[in-house]
This record gives C-alpha cells, sequence and structure tokens, in this order.
C-alpha cells in the first residue's frame, strides 16, 4: 500500500516553502503519523552537483542560456537519487512524505522559459520523463503558496544562498525578469493541473506564518 505525497511549490523563489513545510511535518510527526520532509534540491548529496553547477552559472550566466529540457534533467536525476536511497521504501510501506519542491517546480521553473506555445509539449514531456521513465511518484495533492513577486523579494533579500551559506544569488533569483516570468507561468500551471492555491496575500499583505499553516494542515488532512 502506497503512502502519500504531499508537495509545497510556490511561483516565488523564498515565499516560505522550507518554513510552511517544517511545520505542517513537525504536526503531523506530533500526532504520530508516519511521516518524512525532503528538500529540493538535494544540495546535502552528491547528486546535487549538476544542478549546484547549472545555478551558480557554470552553463550560462543566465537562466535562459540552459535549455529548460537540459535544465530539468540535473534537476530530476537529483530527485531520482533521493527517491532511490532515502524514500522509495519508506513510500510504498504507507509512510507519509511531505516535499519542499518537486517535479513541480521543473513544471513552474523551467516551462517558463518556453514560448507559450511550446510549454504544453514540454510539460508533457516532463510528466512522461519524471513519472513514466524515471517511475516517480505523483503526488496526492500539490499546495501551491502564491507569494507575488514583490513579496517573496522582500523575504529574499536578506536570506542566504542555500547551498553556498552567503548572500550572493543564484542565477534563477538574480534576474529580475526570469521570476516575473515563473510567477505568471505558475499561475497557469496552478490552474491547469489544479494546485491547491493558497493565497498568502491579504489586504496587502503578507499573511502570518501560523495563518497559512493552518490552511495548509486542513488540505494536508483532506488527503490522509
Ligand atoms: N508568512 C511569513 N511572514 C513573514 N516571514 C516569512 C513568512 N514565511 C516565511 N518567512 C520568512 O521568509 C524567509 C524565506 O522563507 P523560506 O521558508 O525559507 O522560503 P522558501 O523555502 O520558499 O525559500 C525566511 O526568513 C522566513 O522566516
Ligand atoms: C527542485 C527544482 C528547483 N528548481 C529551481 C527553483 C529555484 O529557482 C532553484 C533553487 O531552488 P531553491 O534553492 O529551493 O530555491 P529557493 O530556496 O530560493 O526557493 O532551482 C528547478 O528549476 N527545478 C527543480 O526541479
Amino acid at each position: 500500500m502506497s503512502g502519500k505525497l504531499i508537495i509545497i511549490e510556490s511561483g516565488s523563489d523564498a515565499s516560505g516553502k522550507a518554513t510552511q513545510s517544517e511545520l505542517i511535518y513537525e504536526k503531523l510527526k506530533n500526532e504520530g503519523v508516519k511521516v518524512r520532509k525532503v528538500q529540493y534540491p538535494n544540495y546535502e548529496s552528491e547528486s546535487s552537483t549538476l544542478v549546484k553547477m547549472y545555478l551558480r552559472g557554470d552553463f550560462g550566466k543566465n537562466a535562459d542560456d540552459v535549455d529548460a529540457y537540459i535544465a530539468s534533467t540535473f534537476f530530476t536525476a537529483d530527485r531520482y537519487a533521493s527517491y532511490k536511497t532515502e524514500w522509495e521504501d519508506f513510500y510504498k510501506e504507507g509512510g507519509v512524505v511531505i516535499a519542499d519542491r518537486y517535479t513541480t517546480s521543473n513544471m513552474v521553473h523551467q516551462a517558463s522559459k518556453m514560448a507559450v506555445e511550446d510549454r504544453d509539449k514540454y510539460l508533457d514531456w516532463l510528466d512522461d520523463y519524471e513519472y513514466g521513465m524515471f517511475k516517480m511518484p505523483r503526488p496526492d495533492v500539490v499546495i501551491f503558496l502564491n507569494v507575488p513577486v514583490e513579496f517573496s523579494r522582500k523575504l529574499m533579500a536578506d536570506r542566504m544562498n542555500k547551498f553556498t551559506g552567503e548572500k550572493e544569488k543564484d542565477i534563477h533569483e538574480r534576474d529580475a525578469e526570469y521570476l516575473e516570468r515563473t510567477y505568471r507561468n505558475s499561475l497557469y500551471i496552478a490552474d491547469k493541473y489544479g494546485w491547491k492555491i493558497v493565497e498568502c496575500i491579504k489586504d496587502g499583505e503578507l499573511r502570518s506564518i501560523d495563518d497559512i499553516n493552518n490552511e495548509i494542515y486542513k488540505i494536508v488532512h483532506e488527503v490522509l
């Protein structure tokens, strides 16, 4: 009996994914749920080497310098290594997995590089690649934190780069036009795939961490 796979995604970097995933993980653990949390990219693993090279600009200084299909394969391979070595058995034995980013991040970030008329073709290819060829599980629910770029930019400003531990930004984060385009693309994707949208802005302000988490918690319990 397979378990459940719950994804926390967004259309903007620095939007509370890590914060919310951790809170949900802790709540479920305290309830006695057999739960694990994973995060992608898996920077601690050797499997993220090509992802790190890509994000620091070794293959091109701008996100658009690296073709969406090529960049996607780096992230997919990193995910596959984590799935096979860390959580496949746990999941197949009924465990609940909370993922901060997943295939959904390729959908949001890499599809935004495609011309609009080529986007669906890429999305179909990605679906077949990750869920068909690599046989990674499909999510039971994708919880989409809707944080427009102008808000996430503020949260990102002081945050450290996750793999260098310094303030320097990766090739996605330092490209304002790319971030805007990615955010717009994410709204299209969230709608197309029926993701559960959590509106994080209310009356022009970012909602509190706990307020957002209470909404996420309800969605999670609907699928458990
Ligand atoms: N609702 C919120 N209100 C205020 N600050 C927040 C909120 N959610 C997250 N933060 C802060 O924003 C920063 C980025 O959050 P994080 O969870 O690391 O985002 P992500 O995983 O999407 O990059 C962190 O410093 C975090 O404490
Ligand atoms: C997991 C994943 C991330 N990405 C992108 C999203 C981010 O811009 C970047 C690095 O992810 P991450 O370090 O988690 O970004 P942040 O903490 O700022 O939210 O890689 C993909 O393009 N495809 C993927 O499959």
